[in-house]
């Protein structure tokens, strides 16, 4: 067994609203590897971003223990280790991609050029070289997400936290994007945390699939992966990995209370 990069406990979380309090999550216990792919699949609101905003130090679990490379998220946090992509690209669109990567760096303080050999590296990395000097808007939806990449990988972190960075994009170039990543991910040996909808995803990009319930989020299935770490795209139609995806919908019924 790997190194434990993140380590959950019995993790709770209750948000106290104006309407009374939300169960988001409840008695999340995972274990998760260095360099592994973990993707997270349940219904809206079950608490799969709830759960990287606890990793990220951005929430705080009202019980049980929530590590991150064996320390609290909060110290993990001070020590950059992770980089964050959302769903929307979120780069400023009055700087170039070069400069938007550039802005952690900047801010962490990299020697100038430092931080110009770092976003040379990384847009090689997401293969946007040559990209830099353009606008946001002057590239698609999947180059504008392979920039939000870029600039999570800039600064080193060891861990990578993906809430459905390919969720607004069509499925061609999602295919596309899922390749680049899971090359990208051999190549860098990164632990990757991802939250998406679709079931394909999930299984072809993963190591260990966690399913979840409704709220409140609870774990029903976590699936080790048997699939060989080298996928081409046409490893979806193998039996194995309608195996998998199979025990993921399984999970997902499961989980869900459909005559409500
Ligand atoms: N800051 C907050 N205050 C109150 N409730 C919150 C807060 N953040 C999230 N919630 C609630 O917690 C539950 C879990 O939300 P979360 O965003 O983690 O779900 P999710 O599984 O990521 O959903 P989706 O797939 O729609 O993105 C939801 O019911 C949400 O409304």
């Amino acid at each position: 067994m790997q190194a434990s990069v993140i380590k959950a406990d019995h993790l709770d979380l209750v948000f106290q609203t104006n309407d009374g309090p939300v169960h988001a999550l409840s008695d999340v216990s995972l274990d998760i590897g260095k360099g592994e792919f973990v993707s997270f699949i349940g219904p809206s609101g079950c608490g799969k971003t709830t759960f990287l905003r606890c990793v990220a130090a951005l929430e705080h679990p009202t019980g049980g223990s929530l590590t991150v490379n064996g320390m609290t998220p909060d110290a993990a946090r001070q020590a950059r280790s992770y980089g964050y992509v959302f769903q929307a690209a979120g780069l400023y669109p009055w700087r170039t991609i070069a400069r938007n990567i550039k802005l952690p760096l900047e801010i962490m303080g990299f020697p100038k050029a430092e931080q110009e050999e770092r976003v040379a590296r990384v847009l090689e990395l997401v293969d946007l070289k040559g990209f830099g000097n353009k606008y946001p808007w002057q590239l698609s939806g999947g180059m504008q997400q392979r920039a939000s990449i870029a600039r999570a990988l800039a600064f080193d972190a060891d861990i990578l936290l993906m809430d459905e960075p390919f969720g607004a994009l069509d499925e061609i170039v999602r295919d596309h994007l899922n390749e680049q990543l899971l090359a990208l991910w051999a190549r860098t040996g990164k632990t990757c945390l991802f939250v998406t909808h679709s079931i394909p995803e999930a299984v072809y990009l993963s190591t260990k699939i966690v399913v979840m319930s409704p709220r409140p989020g609870r774990i029903t299935d976590v699936i080790e992966s048997p699939l060989p770490k080298e996928r081409p795209l046409d490893i979806r139609d193998t039996p194995e990995f309608l195996e998998i995806a199979h025990r993921v919908r399984e999970g997902l019924r499961a989980g869900h209370a459909y005559d409500d």
